[in-house]
């Protein structure tokens, strides 16, 4: 069976090309690309006039939760949120009961994957044991096992001597080092961003240098040991300084941005509602800013969503009980687009390419790039389609958001993964 996708803008490199392409159910590729081919090139012709095609979304950091944490996602909800948001790749964070911390547990992991997956899933193996900080997984072998990066996401890796251990290590085995960044000796149990609706709130506050403090730290251990350090979710001014100064100075480090810290900042918290609880918190209007200038001129690489999905009792709780993190899959491009690409911030093209090429590239992932012969994986872009964001309609289990009832312009129609549809709206247009 062959598909023909007539009449869409295709994003490439950089550009907006009017192109139709052939797909093939049967060997899961771009058989043909042109400006214009006819209707006997395949067996269906699916009309996407007006419509964008782009390679499939890459989210490098997404919480899946399974094994261990099934109320919250599982491989199978979690990706089928993801096609729904238009991603074909995304990589699954390790802190999960178990940790894949081995060998053996990563192939475990794999396996499940394999199993239950909508879209590709590269799951990130740990920096330590169980994620807590006291001995080193061995890079060597989670690499030979399909891990992707290593992190301990969820929490920081407090001793600088751990940290310079585990960069040497994965410079040694060729595999990035991804930090979440948070100093445990400057949180003070802190829960949002130590600025005024904290103050207001009574709530104990988190210092912008909780997670600068760990930047400055470690990309001078990337520079000692020649590991490629990447920063997860960026939140502050300071950080973006920091990072741009490190990239100037020659440092092989890189950085995402979620889509909750370039849309919102602390003001946007209406009260104690967990809803707008996560980690790193919503900073000042100012960070928000600097974090927007860093995405344009490169010193922040790519966008990211920390999609954290938790239950919604959990997230019921005051923002001193909840826990921390928000989902982000199925509504990281309607917001991205409505907010930045019409109110003329970005163009269409530097969104899609933080999207897709620029995680692809820093990663060295060969995925995001739509030519005969490539994986068909892509997303079918409405940008005139207009919906109100309804928590209770995400696939994810998770309907943790504080973007519920917000209007937006723009979303995935049809995802398309393996020459096949993952998510097909009744109505392509
Ligand atoms: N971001 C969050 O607020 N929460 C994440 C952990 C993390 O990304 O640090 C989670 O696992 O829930
Ligand atoms: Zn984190
Ligand atoms: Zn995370």
């Amino acid at each position: 069976m062959k598909k023909l996708y007539k009449g869409a803008r295709v994003y490439q490199n950089g550009k907006l090309i009017r192109q139709d392409l052939v797909v093939s159910e049967v060997t899961g590729l771009i058989e043909q690309m042109a400006v214009e081919l006819s209707h006997d090139t395949a067996d269906e012709t699916i009309d996407v006039s007006g419509l964008i095609i782009s390679p499939g979304f890459i989210d490098v950091h997404v919480h899946l939760r399974e094994p261990g944490g099934e109320q919250k996602e599982t491989i199978s909800s979690g990706t089928k949120a993801a096609a729904k948001g238009g991603y074909t790749t995304v990589c699954a964070m390790p802190n999960t009961r178990p940790v894949p911390d081995t060998k053996e547990q990563m192939e475990t992991l794999q396996a499940m994957i394999g199993r239950n997956a909508h879209v590709r899933v590269l799951p990130y193996g740990s920096i330590t044991i169980r994620e807590a900080g006291k001995d080193l997984t061995d890079a060597e072998a989670l690499k030979q096992a399909g891990a992707f990066a290593l992190t301990d996401d969820g929490v920081g890796v407090q001793s600088a001597g751990m940290m310079y251990r585990a960069m040497k290590q994965a410079a040694q085995a060729g595999i990035p080092v991804a930090a979440h960044c948070e100093d445990n000796s400057l949180l003070f149990g802190g829960h949002l961003h130590a600025g005024r609706k904290a103050e207001e709130l009574n709530i104990n506050g988190i210092l912008s240098t909780t997670e600068s403090v760990h930047i400055a730290r470690d990309v001078l251990l990337a520079e000692e040991t020649g590991a490629h350090y990447h920063v997860c979710h960026v939140s502050t001014e300071a950080s973006v300084r920091v990072i741009r100064d490190a990239k100037k100075a020659g440092i092989h480090v890189t950085a995402e941005v979620s889509p909750h810290h370039l849309l919102l900042n602390e003001d946007d918290i209406p009260g104690d509602d967990a809803q707008f609880k996560m980690n790193p918190p919503l900073r000042s209007r100012r960070d928000q800013l600097a974090l927007i200038e860093g995405l344009i001129d490169g010193t922040l690489d790519f966008i990211a969503t920390d999609h954290a999905p938790h239950t919604e009792e959990e997230k019921a709780e005051p923002i001193q009980h909840a826990p921390f993190g928000i989902t982000g899959l199925e509504t990281a491009f309607p917001l991205l687009h409505t907010f930045f690409v019409k109110t003329k911030l970005f163009k269409l093209e530097e969104l899609l390419a933080w999207m897709t090429d620029k995680p692809a590239n820093v990663f060295n992932l060969p995925y995001g790039r739509l030519a005969p012969g490539e994986k068909a994986e892509f997303t079918v872009l409405n940008l005139e389609k207009q919906f109100k964001i309804d928590a209770s309609s995400f696939v994810s289990r998770g309907k943790n958001t504080p973007f519920d009832g917000w209007e937006t312009i723009g979303q995935p129609v049809m995802t398309i993964f393996n020459g096949k549809d993952v998510l097909k709206k009744e109505e392509v247009k």
